[in-house]
């Protein structure tokens, strides 16, 4: 069977990518509440809070454009090795963003990493693996955590969550979480979801914004060798991967880009 492709989704400026990524996670929610009534998603750092909080925080556009928070189980893609109110925090990042500017009675439920163990990245990471086994089942009884949206970055290396390019990381195949001391970009230690979570998520969207990116998403969409950690969740997720980006950040992408509808 021929592999699908992602969609690439490019939009004229952030105000109508958000728009668009707002009617994108309201679809990923309602189909979550449909299959287990609740949604559990995945988020990164870098810009994407703030582009999330955005699309997320604007006012419903009718009754089929409903956020219930409160059925939300909100995890980390990636975090660093850090106390959660530190300014490297992925947490303490989402909560100013997004966290803070939802009403208290609305809140969803979120899960930060446990900080007593800042010292020891291993044991971050299977505490944090810990509370993936908590939501989702028993590591006896499902191969891998199927999250239903999983929401990330691209860095101007290829580099998604902290899986970076050429790392040994990349061929993990049995942990869910796992540490890196190693990070190229700083701060060097954190704890990541591996690439066999992150491909088997029911969604994985992208979102990639500002003429920083263009070189690197050319690699990405216009070279035949998936070797880049976003190229190989492009490969290994085809269709249920999306990209949402802004028009300076695929200047000269030949890739075929889709009409958001
Ligand atoms: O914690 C992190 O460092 C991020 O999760 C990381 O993977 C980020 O998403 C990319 O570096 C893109 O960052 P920008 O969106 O800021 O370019």
């Amino acid at each position: 069977m021929p592999k699908t492709q992602p969609n690439l989704y490019a939009f004229r400026n952030v105000d109508s990518l958000a728009t668009a990524l707002r009617g994108y996670v309201v679809q990923s929610q309602n189909a979550g509440f449909n299959r287990h009534d609740s949604f559990k998603v995945a988020v990164s750092g870098g810009s994407l809070p703030k582009t999330l909080a955005q699309a997320l925080l604007a006012p419903s556009s009718g009754p089929e454009d409903v956020i219930d928070f409160t059925k939300w189980e909100i995890f980390f893609a990636d975090e660093r090795a850090v106390a959660l109110d530190h300014a490297d925090s992925n947490y303490g990042l989402l909560k100013s963003e997004l966290l803070d500017k939802i009403p208290a009675d609305q809140q969803p439920t979120v899960h930060p990493i446990d900080t007593t163990y800042l010292d020891d990245t291993q044991e971050l990471a299977d505490q944090y693996e810990k509370s993936l086994v908590g939501s989702f089942a028993s590591r006896d009884s499902v191969r891998l955590p199927i999250f239903d949206l999983i929401l990330l970055g691209c860095g101007p290396d290829g580099h998604t969550c902290s899986l970076f390019p050429g790392h040994p990381l990349l061929r993990e195949t049995d942990a869910w979480v796992s540490p890196i001391e190693d990070s190229p970009k700083p701060p060097p230690r954190r704890i990541t979801l591996t690439l066999p979570v992150v491909t088997h998520a029911v969604r994985v969207a992208f979102v990639a914004t500002g003429g920083g990116k263009k070189d690197i998403m050319k690699q990405i969409f216009d070279s035949l060798e998936a070797t880049l950690p976003c190229s190989l969740v492009n490969e290994a997720s085809g269709e249920r991967c999306s990209w949402f980006v802004d028009e300076p950040a695929v200047e000269g992408v030949g890739f075929p880009r889709k009409a958001f509808l």
